[in-house]
C-alpha cells in the first residue's frame, strides 16, 4: 500500500490516536469501501483511496490471512473465514525475540500494538478478538486455573491463534503481556500466561488514568510506552523468589526437651520432623512420651499421640502424668486428679474407631492430626511406631518410594500446620545383627529416607547396666542453633520410670564408657 492509495481521513483518524502516517503505511492499513458482490445480497470490501472504511490486514509470512474493518459509526466486521492469528504476527520470526535481546509485547487490540510500533518498538502483536468475558452468565468472575492442564490445543477455539503460531511462539524467550487494565483484560492475561508459560511472562503497570497502551501513548508520549515495556515485572512463579520476595518463614525458636543435659545437643522446634529409633525395648516409647509430657508442661505445647502399640489407658496416660508430676507412684488422689486433668487439657489421642473399618493409613492419620491441630491446638504429633501405621502403598510403588512420599506428606503437614512431628520407628530386620554402636538412621524401617528427611534423628541405647541409657544425637539439621551430634548418657530411674540426669559416676558427655555401653543386651 502506498500513501497515495489511502484516504487522508484515515491518517487523520490515526493521528488523533497518536499514530503517525508512517506506522499506518508500514503496517499495510488502507482505506476501503464495500461493494455489492455480484447480483446477490453479498458484499465485498475492496481498497479505495476515497473509501471511509479502515482495513487492518493480518499478515502471516507476508500473506494476508485475515482482515478486520472499521466502518463509520464504529461498526466492526471481518473478512469471512479468517485464519486465527496475531495482528502483526510476522514479527514473531524476528531473531531478536529468539535471542532474547527483545521481548514480545502482546496487546488486547490492534490500536495498542500500533501504539507500541509507533513508539519505535516493532516487537508487538495483538490478539485477534480482544478479551474473553471475565464473568459467567450469573455474574460471577471466572476463575482461571494456573496451569493449562485442562486446555486441549486442538479445540481451544478462542485461543487458536496461540496454537496456530506455536512453533514461532516457542522460540520467544520473553513476553510482556500488556492487555487492558480491566476485568476482561485480567482474564485474558491469565489465559495467555498459562498457555505461554509463566516463567517467560511479565506484566506492565499503567499510569493512573490509562487503561491501555494507546492511552499511555496519547497522554504520556512514546518514551513512556517504551519505559513501561522495559520495566515490565515478571509474573511471580510459585516457589521461586528473590531474597526480598521470600515469603516470611516461621522463626526458628528452639526449646529444651526438658532434659538439661540434652540442651547442648538437641533443642526442638516446629515445624520439624524428628525420628527416634533404637532396638526393641531400648526405651523409645518411654523417652518419646516423657518428652511430649515435658514439652507440654514446660512450653505448653499440646500434643496429639498416635500410639498403636501401647494402650493409652493406663500406660500412656500414666507415663504422661509421671512426666508431668516427675514423681514416682503411688500418687495421691489429688495428684491423680491433677494429672488426669492436665492430660485432658494438653493431649489428644489418635486411635482407630472400633466401630469402623476405616483403613488407619497415612491419609487417615494426617486427617486426624489436622483436626487435633485445629480443635485442640496440637503443636506436636507423636507417631509411635511408624511400622504400625497401616500403610497404603500404590500398586506401582516400591517400599522406598512409598516411604519417601509418606515422609514428604508428613513434612508438608508439619509445615502447613506448624507442628513438630516425632516418629518412633524400629530399625529394619537387617539391622538386628548390628551392635548398638553401628546402628544408624539409615537402618530405620528399611529406608534411607528417614535419615535424609528427618530434621533431627536420635538413637536410643539401653546401657548394659540397668537404669542407664544413652541418647545418640545422630542428625541435627540446623547446627548449632538446634544442637549438634553427640552421645549423652541419661539415667533411667527404675522407681519413677523416668529418664533423668545421670549420677555423676556413670559418665560424661563424651561417651567414654567404652564398649560396654554399646553392647546389645
Ligand atoms: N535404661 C533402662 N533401664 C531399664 N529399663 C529401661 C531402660 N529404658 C527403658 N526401660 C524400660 O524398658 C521397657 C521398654 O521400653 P519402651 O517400651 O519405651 O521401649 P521401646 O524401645 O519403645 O520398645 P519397642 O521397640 O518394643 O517398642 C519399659 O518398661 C521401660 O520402662
Amino acid at each position: 500500500m502506498t500513501t497515495e492509495a489511502v484516504n487522508p481521513k484515515v491518517f487523520e483518524f490515526f493521528e488523533k490516536r497518536g499514530i503517525g502516517p508512517e506506522t499506518v503505511t508500514r503496517t499495510g492499513i488502507y482505506s476501503a469501501r464495500r461493494r455489492r458482490d455480484g447480483d446477490d445480497q453479498s458484499f465485498a470490501t475492496e481498497p479505495d483511496p476515497n473509501g471511509n472504511i479502515i482495513a487492518f490486514p493480518f499478515f502471516e509470512r507476508g500473506e494476508v490471512v485475515a482482515e478486520k474493518y472499521r466502518a463509520p459509526g464504529k461498526k466492526f466486521y471481518q473478512r469471512p473465514k479468517p485464519r486465527k492469528t496475531f495482528y502483526n504476527s510476522d514479527i514473531l520470526d524476528d531473531p531478536a525475540l529468539a535471542a532474547s535481546t527483545a521481548a514480545l509485547v502482546i496487546t488486547e487490540g490492534e490500536m495498542d500494538a500500533l501504539s507500541v510500533i509507533e513508539a519505535g518498538y516493532p516487537f508487538a502483536v495483538s490478539v485477534p478478538d480482544g478479551a474473553p468475558p471475565a464473568r459467567d452468565k450469573n455474574g460471577r468472575l471466572i476463575a482461571v486455573p494456573e496451569n493449562a492442564d485442562d486446555v486441549d490445543p486442538e479445540n481451544d477455539d478462542k485461543f487458536a491463534f496461540v496454537f496456530n503460531n506455536w512453533d514461532r511462539l516457542q522460540r520467544v524467550k520473553r513476553i510482556v503481556i500488556a492487555v487492558d487494565n480491566d476485568e476482561p483484560g485480567t482474564r485474558l492475561a491469565a489465559e495467555l500466561v498459562r498457555r505461554l508459560g509463566r516463567v517467560r511472562c511479565s506484566f506492565v503497570a499503567y499510569p493512573e488514568g490509562c487503561k491501555d497502551l494507546n492511552d499511555v501513548l496519547l497522554h504520556h508520549g512514546p518514551g513512556h510506552v517504551i519505559n513501561l515495556i522495559s520495566q515490565a515485572r515478571p509474573y511471580p512463579v510459585r516457589g521461586l523468589y528473590t531474597l526480598s520476595e521470600f515469603p516470611p518463614e516461621p522463626e526458628l525458636r528452639p526449646v529444651s526437651t526438658g532434659w538439661p543435659e540434652l540442651d547442648a545437643h538437641v533443642l526442638v522446634y516446629h515445624p520439624s520432623l524428628m525420628v527416634i529409633t533404637g532396638f526393641a525395648n531400648a526405651g523409645k516409647t518411654s523417652f518419646a512420651t516423657q518428652m511430649v509430657a515435658q514439652l507440654a508442661s514446660q512450653h505448653r505445647w499440646n500434643a496429639a499421640i498416635a500410639s498403636f502399640e501401647m494402650r493409652v489407658n493406663p500406660f500412656i496416660r500414666d507415663a504422661l502424668i509421671a512426666g508431668y508430676l516427675q514423681r514416682p507412684r503411688p500418687w495421691s488422689n489429688e495428684e491423680k486428679a491433677r494429672g488426669r486433668a492436665w492430660v485432658e487439657q494438653h493431649f489428644t489421642f489418635i486411635a482407630p474407631d472400633p466401630e469402623s473399618d476405616d483403613d488407619t493409613n497415612l491419609d487417615w492419620l494426617i486427617e486426624k492430626a489436622e483436626a487435633a491441630v485445629i480443635r485442640h491446638g496440637a503443636r506436636v504429633l507423636l507417631l509411635d511406631p511408624w511400622n504400625e501405621v497401616d500403610h497404603a502403598r500404590k500398586a506401582d510403588e516400591t517400599h522406598t518410594e512409598y516411604v519417601g512420599r509418606a515422609l514428604r506428606r508428613l513434612k508438608t503437614f508439619a509445615r502447613r500446620f506448624d507442628v513438630l512431628v516425632i516418629i518412633v520407628a524400629h530399625p529394619s530386620k537387617g539391622a538386628t545383627f548390628k551392635s548398638d554402636k553401628d546402628l544408624s538412621l539409615y537402618d530405620v524401617a528399611d529406608s534411607a529416607h528417614f535419615a535424609n528427611k528427618a530434621d533431627q534423628g536420635l538413637i536410643l541405647v539401653k546401657g548394659r547396666e540397668e537404669g542407664t541409657s544413652t541418647i545418640l544425637v545422630k542428625k541435627i539439621r540446623y547446627q548449632p542453633e538446634t544442637g549438634r551430634p553427640g552421645e549423652i548418657p541419661l539415667k533411667f530411674d527404675l522407681r519413677t520410670r523416668l529418664f533423668t540426669s545421670p549420677d555423676p559416676e556413670i559418665g560424661g558427655d563424651d561417651g567414654d564408657d567404652g564398649d560396654d555401653l554399646w553392647r546389645r543386651r
